[in-house]
């Protein structure tokens, strides 16, 4: 019998023939990610362990953007903490201020396709786009990586995904992963792998497909795999021939398949306050919002930029409008391709790269009572202001045209 994308990827790299759902295994890890919220954690269990040596400081990487810029006294300590880590163990690969972690995992080529990657944080999904298995794991695993260079897994099972045909022009990747929490639930996909195949999929830029590995973990996958093509070659600085042994194996066996026909999908958001609670924008059409968000490691893209910058373009926000960019190089580029002149001209409010508003460290919280259509990816009681916020999640292009009106509003 074939493998899943997942188990070709742990057989390569433990040298097994073949490995089935539910084995224990112990693989050699590629890469490891660590930011700035859990660094002061994973520096303390690392010497509490008895270590004195990373395995390799080439394979680590130390990204700073939870709390860049600082916004509490207490923030400044986690670098403080980071740079003394770096120093001491001769870490090179450390970001301060580039952006958010996940954008810069891929677009740094840190995660490659094919590598096995794990990141101090639950969205260390998102590297799956290019076909690299990503996890996120807690601070004590993390010590014990840096420390040993291993990790063991459980294999998962692998639910597949195929979405076949033409997205309608108002339907993004965003509105597909949201339709596919709403199906499996927010547990659905508990310690599965998510693989995603078919001719939308093919169609979608590797941005996009990031949407949609980011947010699998919202449904409790432990991965969300997209098999490496031309796009994800050239975005990875790979060659094809390199990355083919992830092809193939028809015959793979898999614990649910599920299909859609992307002309049947609609613009969705996430309503408050979870995010399996799923409605199509059309029955949402008028609720009032006070703010509109586009950002964040799930849409804070130059798609997402673009996108948003032509909804807007010429027109005028309805409501607070905050705009972030997901890493520097975006930025630099949305600056460039004319978008930040417009959104700003629109009446948006444009933040640094970083993780900002997501989880409400930085900028832009509400109050009780408002109401926010957001990009990011949870809507949890209280991750943007008060626990009396109520956190609308959509694609940018329903929080571009909402944002005009002021109201929610089916995407242009
Ligand atoms: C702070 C971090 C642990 C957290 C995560 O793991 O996801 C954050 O990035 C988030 O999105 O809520
Ligand atoms: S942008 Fe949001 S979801 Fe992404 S890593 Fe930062 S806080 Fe987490």
């Amino acid at each position: 019998m074939g493998s899943t994308l997942i188990e070709k990827i742990i057989e390569k790299n433990t040298g097994l023939s073949k490995v089935t759902p539910g084995q224990i295994v112990t693989v050699n890890v590629d890469r490891v990610m660590i930011h700035d919220i859990f660094i002061p954690f994973v520096a303390d269990k690392f010497e509490e362990m008895g270590f004195t040596k990373l395995w390799d400081p080439d394979k680590v990487v130390l990204i700073y953007d939870h709390l860049v810029p600082t916004s509490a006294v207490e923030d400044v300590r986690h670098f403080k903490i980071g740079d003394a880590f770096a120093d001491k163990y001769g870490l090179t690969h450390v970001h301060r201020r580039d952006g958010i972690c996940h954008q810069l995992m891929t677009e740094a080529g840190y995660a490659k396709p094919g590598n096995i990657v794990f990141g101090t944080d639950s969205h260390t999904t998102t590297y799956g786009c290019v076909g690299c298995f990503s996890s996120g794991i807690g601070y004590t695993e993390m010590a014990s990586i840096l420390g040993t260079g291993e990790m063991w897994i459980r294999v998962p099972e692998t639910i597949k995904v195929v979405i076949n045909g033409t997205l309608p022009s108002n339907v993004t990747a965003k509105d597909v992963i949201l339709r596919l929490i709403g199906d499996l639930r927010a547990d659905g996909a508990t310690y599965k792998a998510l693989e995603i195949t078919g001719s939308a999929v093919d169609a979608m830029s590797v941005a996009s497909r990031m949407t949609i590995s980011n947010m699998a973990i919202e449904a409790g996958a432990k991965c969300c795999l997209f098999r490496p093509d031309e796009k994800t070659c050239e975005y990875s600085e790979v060659n094809l021939e390199d990355v083919d042994w992830l092809y193939g194996d028809e015959d793979a066996s898999y614990c649910r398949v599920m299909t859609y026909q992307a002309e049947e999908l609609v613009p969705v958001c996430a309503c408050p306050s979870q995010v399996d609670n799923i409605h199509p924008v059309s029955e949402l059409v008028g609720t009032e919002i006070d703010q509109v968000f586009i950002g964040s490691c799930t849409n804070g893209r130059l798609e997402d930029l673009a996108r948003a910058a032509k909804i807007l373009e010429g027109k005028t926000v309805a409501c607070r409008t905050i705009v972030t960019p997901a890493s520097r190089k975006i930025y630099i580029e949305a600056v460039k391709a004319g978008y930040m002149e417009t959104l700003a001209k629109a009446g948006a409010i444009i933040t640094q790269p970083g993780c900002g508003l997501c989880c409400g460290r930085s900028g832009g919280i509400l109050c009780d009572g408002e109401k926010v259509l957001a990009t990011n990816n949870r809507n949890f009681l209280g991750r943007m202001g008060t626990s009396k916020v109520g956190i609308y999640l959509g694609s940018p292009a329903t929080a571009a045209t909402s944002a005009i009106y002021g109201k929610i509003t089916i995407p242009e």
